[in-house]
């Protein structure tokens, strides 16, 4: 099959770019006096095939650690083309979550800021992300979602019922429900045709998300930017139905996200542009619903696996069953939730174990240097959480599963050493808000079905995200626990 001209003169211009970048890059080193030890591999690609085909694999651990144990625990390389400066420990996690001089910011790849869009949560800095991060943590902070607790709790009994399916595809199912209580919560989107169709794009555009970044017929990539196209057009039009009800003045409209961004303002009162309301939009969509997919399905898949998990799970929901028995509440109570404190600990060591974002770039922005070593403008850094989850002298026997490490408070391990929700200006929002869904859901499956994995031993790939590699299928079998 021969390549069509069009498409030989973007992968030509694509990789004209790239040298000349790497040129560029190639001739600061020079200038700087002491970098970090190790390989920068092949010019333009360096190890970037090595590290994605380790994390394909899940071994990206085993891919950093050999070059630990040959460089220290500061070490360079060339990821998607780019000098990589990776930073093993605590230390180094705090230097990359808070350069106070402003020298490491957000550095997402190409294709991210393509589909998530140049004005995406994680790729701001200053006045106007503290605005937008300010407009949405209103929703995800404890006293409103307190206000959420009873609606989030009838979504999630709704969508458990399965219409007598006797088994599902775990992974799917996650997505899909994370995605309902993100739209009827946070968009006061209802269920029905618009919000399926609204799931689908979002699949493709996360399918686009680490894809490589050629607009080619039938790539991912294509197909992602497509759907975005789709997903702006959809914000653009509620945006606009959500500033005509605030003009109206019907009842302050939905009193959702998006009225909430339709009605911010800027320091000097300006209304913000509409690309950087729908650009953060989709941040909080993609941000609320996959991670928490991810750590829901693993639990279910350890729920299954591991007996004692199952029983004290099962135990401490009967106990809730039994406490609300003759009560008022139709629905769960924030107050019951801050019992399932068995229940979060399994999610919280799941996620020392496995976590959700295993780690993330940034760029460098100014000359700067960490433990004694140059790291210049214009390289990346990579923050990474399984470094410390797995180090020994914080997390002793870091393999061996076990949540009482966190019956004290997750606070009490050295600062930034437990990282699932990353840290400084720009750690998660929304660890709250997974909580609460988190321990929703799983009460809702425990106490009315039984399961087991219908592929023994499945393992799991990271694409980038960590989920079992057929989408684990699980057999339910009904029950009713407590009644
Ligand atoms: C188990 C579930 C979740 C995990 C493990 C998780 C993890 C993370 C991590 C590690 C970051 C920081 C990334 C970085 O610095 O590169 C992040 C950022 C973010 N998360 Fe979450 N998240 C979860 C759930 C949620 C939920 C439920 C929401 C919203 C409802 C949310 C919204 C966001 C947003 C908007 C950001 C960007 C913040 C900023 O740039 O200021 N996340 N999340």
């Amino acid at each position: 099959m021969f390549i069509q001209p069009v498409c030989l003169a973007v992968i030509l211009v694509a990789i004209a770019a790239l040298l000349a970048r790497y040129v560029k890059i190639k001739d600061s080193y020079s200038q700087h006096k002491v970098l970090p030890p190790g390989s920068l591999g092949l010019p333009l690609i360096g190890e970037t095939i090595g590290f994605l085909r380790a994390h394909k694999l899940d071994k990206t651990q085993e891919w950093i650690y050999e070059r630990v144990a040959k460089h220290g625990p500061v070490f360079k390389t060339s990821l998607l083309g780019y000098p990589t400066v990776f930073l093993i420990g605590a230390a180094g996690n705090r230097f990359v979550f808070h350069a106070n001089d402003g020298a490491i910011l957000s550095n997402q790849p190409t294709p991210v800021v393509s589909i998530m869009g140049k004005h995406n949560t994680f790729e701001l800095n200053g006045g106007l992300h503290r605005l937008m991060r300010g407009a949405m943590s209103s929703f995800l902070q404890p006293e409103t979602l307190q206000k959420y607790v009873q609606s989030m709790d009838s979504i999630v009994k709704q969508q458990i019922e399965f219409d007598g399916k006797e088994s599902v595809k775990t992974v799917m199912l996650m997505k899909r429900l994370t995605f309902k209580v993100t739209c009827a919560l946070l968009f006061a989107i209802p269920p029905g045709r618009e919000q399926d169709l609204l799931f689908e794009d979002f699949t493709a555009a996360l399918k686009g998300l680490w894809s490589l970044p050629f607009d080619l017929p039938k790539s991912p990539f294509r197909r992602a930017i497509r759907a975005r196209e789709r997903i702006c057009k959809f914000f653009s039009d509620l945006i606009r139905e959500r500033k005509n009800e605030l003009l109206e003045d019907k009842g302050s409209s939905k009193g959702d996200v998006v009225s909430s961004f339709a009605n911010l303002r800027d320091g000097d009162g300006g209304e913000i542009e509409e690309d950087v309301l729908i650009d953060n939009l989709i941040t909080l969509v993609i941000g609320s619903h996959d991670t928490t997919a991810i750590l829901l399905t693993l639990l279910i898949r350890l729920i299954a696996r591991n007996e004692d998990v199952r029983n004290g799970v099962i135990e401490e929901q009967l106990a809730i069953l039994k406490e609300r028995e003759g009560g008022d509440d139709e629905n769960l109570t924030w107050n019951d939730l801050q019992k399932m404190k068995y229940t979060w600990r399994i999610a919280q060591e799941l996620m020392r174990q496995i976590p959700p974002v295993f780690g993330n770039f940034k760029k460098v922005v100014k000359d700067t240097s960490f433990g004694g070593f140059d790291i210049p403008k214009g390289w990346q850094v990579f923050w990474l959480a399984s470094a410390t989850h797995m180090d020994k002298n914080i997390f002793p026997d870091p393999e061996r599963f076990d949540p009482t490490r966190f019956e004290g408070s997750s606070k009490s391990f050295p600062p930034f050493s437990y990282i699932p929700f990353g840290g400084g200006p720009h750690s998660c929002p929304g660890n709250e808000f997974a909580r609460v869904e988190v321990l929703l859901i799983v009460h809702h499956l425990i106490v009315n079905y039984q399961w087991s994995e219908m592929v023994p031993d499945e393992p799991i790939t990271r694409d980038p995200l960590p989920y079992p590699a057929m989408g684990l299928p699980i057999k339910l079998h009904p029950r009713k626990l407590g009644y």
